[in-house]
């Protein structure tokens, strides 16, 4: 049985598996085994992701899994409190280069992500297939459809005019630094060579923060999130919060899936949270073979990238 209920957000109706549990506040809890609504991926929710395995399986044996772990490791070793400082810093400039979002769009055909265990497709074509799946769900929510478009436009980061990135700097899941890395943590064996492990400040549960100072005030792990965080904000984006919290926390699984850090969260990240559970399982389970007719779709986006944001960005 499927059971619908309203959230306090505007205009949300959030549709669940009764396996998922429902709190008396109204509060939606997904016990990390979400069925994905079968508009996305026809009458079945996928089991398998296009290579044969589970999503999500960062232990399985293959040479792709090598190269995943890889890009772990070197995210693990050298994303510390400074620098990811010293990066917010260096970006918060958007002084590189200038264009506009459907110009990224086609820029991402170039760039190959190594951390992802479930996609080998360009990514413009993940993109699409996200902006697709969540805007046959939930068709009034255009700022969903932009949102899911354009979340993983940061990176581009990875290319010259952007920096030329290595991986472990912008791909892959996110965590916070300046407090202990939670055991959730993709590979968290990784961390034992990392240098923050040698200051005790940063090895509890709270760290340098206080409970419920909010999302905001915490140093995330620097990648594709936060820079297209920065770029939207910064350009004046018209977007509502929720869809610039989904861009910048998409990747902090061991928040939205494992729970972890919650208690830094405020009652504003709290609402938010709500609608990035809900636009994680597109962004997770859309990733297959099939292939968006890009022209065709092209125009809807368009527009709504007019209505969003201005023509040229600073980024
Ligand atoms: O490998 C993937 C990929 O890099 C995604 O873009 C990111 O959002 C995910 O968190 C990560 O697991
Ligand atoms: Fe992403
Ligand atoms: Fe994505």
């Amino acid at each position: 049985m499927t059971v619908c209920i309203e959230q306090s957000i505007p205009d949300a109706q959030v549709v669940v598996e009764d396996k998922n549990h429902i709190h008396e506040t109204n509060e939606l809890i997904l016990d990390g085994e979400f069925v994905v609504p079968d508009t996305v991926v026809g009458s079945d929710p996928p089991e398998v992701n296009a290579f044969g395995h589970t999503f999500r399986d960062y232990d399985v044996e293959t040479e792709r899994q090598k190269q995943v772990e890889e890009c772990y490791r070197m995210n693990h070793i050298h994303q510390t409190y400074e620098y990811v400082k010293k990066m917010r810093d260096e970006y918060k400039k958007l002084d590189k280069v200038e264009m506009s979002i459907w110009e990224c769009c086609e820029l991402l055909n170039e760039v190959v992500d190594e951390s992802d265990p479930d996609l080998d497709e360009p990514q413009i074509e993940h993109l699409l297939q996200s902006a697709e799946a969540i805007r046959k769900d939930y068709p009034n929510e255009d700022w969903l459809h932009l949102t899911a478009l354009i979340h993983d436009l940061g990176k581009v980061l990875l290319l010259p005019k952007f920096g030329e990135l290595p991986q472990w700097a912008v791909v892959g899941d996110t965590h916070p630094l300046g407090c202990a890395f939670d055991e959730s943590i993709v590979h968290h064996k990784f961390f034992k060579d990392n240098p923050d492990m040698n200051n005790p400040a940063y090895q509890t549960k709270n760290g340098i923060y206080t409970e419920g100072c909010g999302l905001e005030n915490v140093m995330i792990s620097w990648g594709h999130d936060d820079y297209m965080y920065l770029v939207a904000k910064e350009n004046g984006t018209t977007l509502p919060e929720a869809g610039l919290f989904i861009i910048r926390y998409h990747s902090f699984y061991p928040l939205h899936r494992s729970g972890a850090y919650k208690h830094l969260m405020n009652k504003e990240d709290t609402e938010n949270l709500k609608w990035l559970q809900i636009f994680n399982k597109y962004d997770l389970y859309s990733k297959s073979k099939s292939r968006v007719d890009v022209e065709k779709v092209k125009p809807y986006y368009l527009s709504l990238i007019n209505k969003y944001f201005p023509e040229k960005l600073r980024w």
